[in-house]
């Protein structure tokens, strides 16, 4: 790829990376070019645009969202996206899937599988995603799907977008390159990163090294950074620590492919050249990635535990207020200082439905085994659930001095509609037959002579 040697203009800071360089800032109107003069000034459309470029809109939002919503870019490129058509046909969706899909029923329990492995075969990112769950309707721009990928090999001369959702990526297991039409964006374990719905991109293994991690679909309206109320101006994910990378493009005239997943269906096109052709762009709609090692977590500091929107990195509102499409949550290293407080969650029901993930470490709630790094649980709307046995006869019992949690990193993509489990995920060997009962082995404590 080309890149910028000048990063971007006033809108934003670079920072260097490994062989990137990103703009600091959270839905900022960037600009950034990768040659000299390639953006227009003051202006979008000009009759000709710098370098031969084509001008193209890309529209996240609808044209008269609110300005607090409303989110748009502006490329100038090689050839327009337009120039790529006439020749798509029905290409193989694998096992992706998406809402609704209604494939299998499982029993009302609560559900939790071991770690997929990474196969010996070789798999692309496209071709490595397994879907677990789907909620909501993707044609309605409602609910999520919640995804593990595994990749054995890079995607080279593919191409890919996702006209049916904004993508969160959540590596577990080995880095990605992901370089897409706004520039190149490298993530590892504790890194996430969101590529909005209808950009271009490829995924690349650096090394050729293997990766797995999680992925979670937002068919809904782009996540944003959740209101801090009386927390005030700082902590949880502060804007700053959120990277847009700089413009880079590639000028490679070579047969390729262009893979789109649209209204659940995925298509093919075979192509003469690189999309990532973009070699200036300006605008609010941009791929980024975060820290999550940056978070500053808010917590209890005398009693009690919080609920969980504490710990709130990212959220996709709907439209009723506090009720998120998707909230995206973690659990990351913390004191834990509350007295005479029963420290790891509470047993509860919830309206939202739960899927959690685990990256590294242990998960204070799941202390008897059976939560593993690459893991994933299932807890569906309304359905009880809390620490298993070996967490509450702990934490019931352990001295209350100032504990620090360490070396964890546990997730959730928690979302206000039921999620519902694929076939692939029902009928997968890692799914764990047993967990369904881990509420039985809670012994009944309860003496009436005893207060
Ligand atoms: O169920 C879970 O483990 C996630 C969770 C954590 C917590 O601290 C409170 C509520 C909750 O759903
Ligand atoms: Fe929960």
């Amino acid at each position: 790829m080309n890149q910028s040697t000048r990063p971007g203009s006033a809108a934003g800071q670079a920072a260097a990376g490994a062989g990137t360089a990103y703009l600091s800032g959270f839905g900022n109107g960037f600009e950034t070019e990768a040659l000299p003069g390639a953006l227009p000034i003051g202006r979008n459309s000009p009759q000709r645009c710098a370098y031969g470029l084509y001008a193209e809109q890309l529209s996240g939002s609808p044209f008269t969202a609110p300005r607090a919503s409303n989110e748009r870019s502006w490329l100038y490129r090689i050839r327009p996206t337009v120039a790529h058509w006439g020749r798509f046909a029905p290409a193989e969706a694998g096992l992706w899937r998406t809402a609704p899909c209604a494939e299998t029923e499982l029993p009302l329990a609560p559900l939790r599988w071991d770690p997929i492995p990474l196969p010996a075969e070789r798999l692309s990112f496209l071709e490595g995603v397994r879907t677990i769950t789907t909620a909501g309707d993707a044609a309605t721009q409602c609910g999520m799907a919640s995804h593990i990928y595994l990749a054995t090999r890079s995607m080279q001369d593919e191409y890919f977008y996702n006209a049916d959702a904004e993508m969160l990526f959540v590596p577990q297991q080995g880095a990605l390159r992901l370089w897409t039409e706004f520039g190149i964006i490298d993530i590892a374990p504790g890194e996430i990163a969101v590529i909005p719905r209808g950009v271009k991109l490829r995924v690349e293994l650096p090394g050729e090294q293997p990766a797995r991690g999680y992925l979670c679909e937002n068919y809904g309206g782009a996540f944003t950074l959740p209101e801090r109320g009386p927390i005030g101006a700082n902590c949880l994910a502060n804007p700053r620590d959120f990277l847009t990378p700089v413009a880079a493009y590639e000028d490679r005239e070579v047969p390729s492919t262009l893979t789109v997943k649209w209204g659940g269906r995925f298509w093919r096109a075979p192509i003469g050249q690189s999309p990532l052709d973009v070699v200036a762009w300006h605008g609010n709609y941009a791929p980024y990635k975060y820290d999550l090692r940056r978070y500053s977590p808010v917590g209890p500091v005398l009693f009690d535990h919080a609920d969980p929107s504490i710990f709130t990195v990212l959220t996709a509102p709907s439209e009723t207020p506090g009720t998120a499409n998707i909230d995206f949550v973690i659990f990351p290293d913390r004191w834990l200082v509350a007295e005479d407080t029963f420290r790891p969650p509470w047993y509860h029901m919830n309206v939202m439905s739960e899927f959690m993930g685990l990256i590294h470490g242990v998960y204070d709630a799941k202390t008897g085994g059976g939560f593993v790094p690459g893991g994933f649980s299932l807890h569906n709307t309304m359905l009880p659930h809390g620490p298993d046995m070996a967490a509450f006869e702990g934490a019931s019992s352990v001295a209350l001095k100032p504990h620090k949690l360490e070396g964890t990193l546990a997730f959730m993509f928690e979302t206000r509609f039921p999620q519902r489990v694929t076939r692939y995920a029902a009928e997968a060997p890692q799914f764990q037959q047993d967990y369904a009962g881990y509420g039985q082995a809670l012994r009944r404590h309860f003496d009436p002579a005893r207060p």
